[in-house]
C-alpha cells in the first residue's frame, strides 16, 4: 500500500499548507493531478488584483477572487428584438413615429391602432403589445401612412424585457471562475468597469541540458531547447505568471544554486530534464540535498511518467517543484499531470474536469498505466491518432493540439479517452 505522509508548511502569506504525500511510489495520473491540485488549494494565498475589464489582452488567465455582482439592467428598458413596427392593438395601425436605438421614442405612448417604426435595440414606446417585423407586413418599404399586418398581431412579441437577463446585483461570476472573453463582455454589459482576480502566482522555468541551444538549427549532439516556449505559452493559460526562464547545464552544484535562486523569487519552480534516473539526472538527487519533500515521485501516464512534484520549505515560506521529463511530449504530459492542477489549485479555481471523447483507431491501452497520445478531428469531426507520438516528438501534439489519454487496460469502455488542450 501506498505510503501517505502528512507535511506542514506555512506560506509567507500566511496560509497553512497540508498535504498528502506520496513518497516514493509513482501514482496513477488522475490521483497525480488531484495531489497537485490539493497542494495548490492547501497553499492559495489571497492576494488579490484589480484589473479594467475592457483593457488590454491579459497576460494570464485570471480567476476572479470574490463573487461578482451586475451594476446596471440588461436590457436597460423594454426593447425591439427585431426591425420592424411597435404596435398597440389588432392590426391595421396608423403610423405615428419612430424609435431608433439609442434615442428616446419620438411617441412615448402608443393608444390601440397605432404603430411605430422602430429598430432592433430601440426602446418601446408604453402601451405597446409586440414588435411586427417589417417583412411580415404588406405595402411598400419604407411604409407611409397605414401598416397592415395580414396575420393580425405576431405570437411573438419580439421585445426584449428590462432585466430579463441582469437585474442590479445579480451575480454574474462566483470565485474561481475563469475570466475568459465571455465572462468580460458579460461583465461589460452588466456594467462593470473592473474585475478583482487573484494575484497570479509567479513562475520559475529552469531548463535543464548541456545539449540545450536557444536559437537557430542545432549543430550534431546539440537539441533545440523546445519545452521552455511551450511553456511560456501554456503557463499564462493555467494562470501563472512566468518571470523567469533559464537553460542550465548538466551540472548539480549549479542546478542547486539556480534552484535555490528560483526558490527565493518565484511562488512555483519548474524545471525540465535531468528527471529520470540516468548519470546526470540530478534534479531528485538535487531537492533531496536541499531538504524538498517529495509530493509525487513518478506517475503510471507513458509518456511522462518520471515527471514529480516535490515542496521546498525555506523560512516560514515553501514553494513546490514541478520535475518534468526533457523529452518534450514527456514534459507537456507532465505539465497537464503537475502544473496546471497545482496552478488551478493556488488560484482557488477548479480542476477542470476532462472532455471524454470516442478514439478511432486507439493503441492498445497499457496494463498498469494511461498511455497519451497526440491525436486530431477531421473534418467528419472523427478523432484519430496522429502518429508522432513518440515522447521525444512534437509533430503531432503541433497538429492541434490536442492529447488523448487512454484509462490503463480494462478501466474504460470501448475507445473513450479523455482530452487535454493546449489553450
Ligand atoms: N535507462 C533508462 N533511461 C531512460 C528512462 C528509464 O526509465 N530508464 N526513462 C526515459 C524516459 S521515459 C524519459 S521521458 C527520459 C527522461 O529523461 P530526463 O528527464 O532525465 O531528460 P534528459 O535525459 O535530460 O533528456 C531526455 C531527452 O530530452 C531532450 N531534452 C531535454 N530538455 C529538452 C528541452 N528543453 N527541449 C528539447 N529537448 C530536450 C534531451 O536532449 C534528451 O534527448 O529518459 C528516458 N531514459
Ligand atoms: O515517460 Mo518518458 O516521459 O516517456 O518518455
Amino acid at each position: 500500500m501506498r505510503k501517505l505522509e502528512s507535511a506542514r508548511i506555512t506560506r509567507p502569506q500566511g496560509a497553512a499548507m497540508t498535504v498528502d504525500t506520496h513518497a516514493g511510489a509513482s501514482v496513477e495520473f488522475d490521483d497525480a493531478r488531484s495531489s497537485a491540485y490539493r497542494l495548490g488549494t492547501a497553499g492559495a494565498a489571497d492576494s488579490l488584483r484589480t484589473i479594467p475589464v475592457d483593457g488590454r489582452p491579459d497576460p494570464v488567465r485570471y480567476v476572479l477572487a470574490r463573487r461578482t455582482v451586475a451594476a446596471g439592467r440588461v436590457p436597460s428598458a423594454d426593447v425591439a428584438a427585431m426591425d420592424g413596427f411597435a404596435v398597440a392593438g389588432p392590426s391595421p395601425w396608423t403610423l405615428v413615429g419612430t424609435s431608433l436605438a439609442g434615442d428616446d421614442p419620438e411617441v412615448p405612448q402608443l393608444e390601440p391602432g397605432q404603430a411605430c417604426l422602430i429598430a432592433t435595440g430601440a426602446v418601446v414606446p408604453a402601451g405597446t403589445d409586440a414588435v411586427v417585423r417589417h417583412e411580415d407586413i404588406d405595402g411598400d418599404w419604407p411604409p407611409t401612412g397605414t401598416v397592415v399586418n395580414p396575420r393580425g398581431t405576431p405570437r411573438r412579441r419580439n421585445i426584449r424585457r428590462a432585466g430579463e437577463e441582469i437585474e442590479p446585483g445579480s451575480a454574474i461570476g462566483e470565485p474561481g471562475d475563469p475570466v475568459h472573453a465571455a465572462l468580460r463582455g458579460l461583465a461589460a454589459a452588466a456594467g462593470l468597469d473592473e474585475l478583482c482576480v487573484r494575484q497570479p502566482p509567479r513562475m520559475a522555468l529552469i531548463a535543464t541540458g548541456t545539449e540545450l541551444t536557444s536559437s537557430g538549427p542545432a549543430a550534431p549532439g546539440r537539441v533545440r531547447d523546445s519545452i521552455t516556449p511551450i511553456l511560456r505559452q501554456l503557463v499564462p493559460g493555467a494562470g501563472a505568471e512566468v518571470i523567469s526562464a533559464e537553460r542550465v547545464p548538466d551540472d548539480a552544484d549549479l542546478l542547486a544554486e539556480r534552484l535555490g535562486a528560483a526558490i527565493d523569487s518565484a511562488d512555483v519552480v519548474v524545471t525540465s530534464g535531468m528527471a529520470s534516473r540516468g548519470p546526470t539526472d540530478h534534479v531528485r538527487s538535487v531537492l533531496a540535498g536541499l531538504g524538498a519533500r517529495p509530493v509525487v515521485s513518478g506517475v503510471r501516464v507513458r509518456p511522462g511518467g518520471p515527471a514529480s512534484l516535490a515542496l521546498f520549505g525555506r523560512g516560514s515560506g515553501s514553494v513546490p517543484v514541478v520535475s518534468l521529463p526533457g523529452n518534450p511530449l514527456a514534459a507537456v504530459v507532465g505539465f497537464h499531470t503537475l502544473v496546471l492542477p497545482l496552478v488551478r489549485g493556488l488560484v482557488g479555481a477548479a480542476l477542470p474536469a476532462l472532455a471524454a471523447a470516442v478514439l478511432h483507431g486507439a493503441p492498445e491501452p497499457h496494463p498498469h498505466s494511461s498511455t497519451v497520445v497526440p491525436v486530431e478531428f477531421d473534418d467528419d469531426g472523427r478523432l484519430s491518432p496522429t502518429g508522432w507520438h513518440r515522447s521525444a516528438q512534437l509533430r503531432g501534439l503541433a497538429r492541434q493540439g490536442l492529447l488523448a489519454v487512454l484509462a490503463p487496460a480494462g478501466r474504460e469502455s470501448g475507445a473513450t479517452v479523455r482530452l487535454l488542450r493546449q489553450d
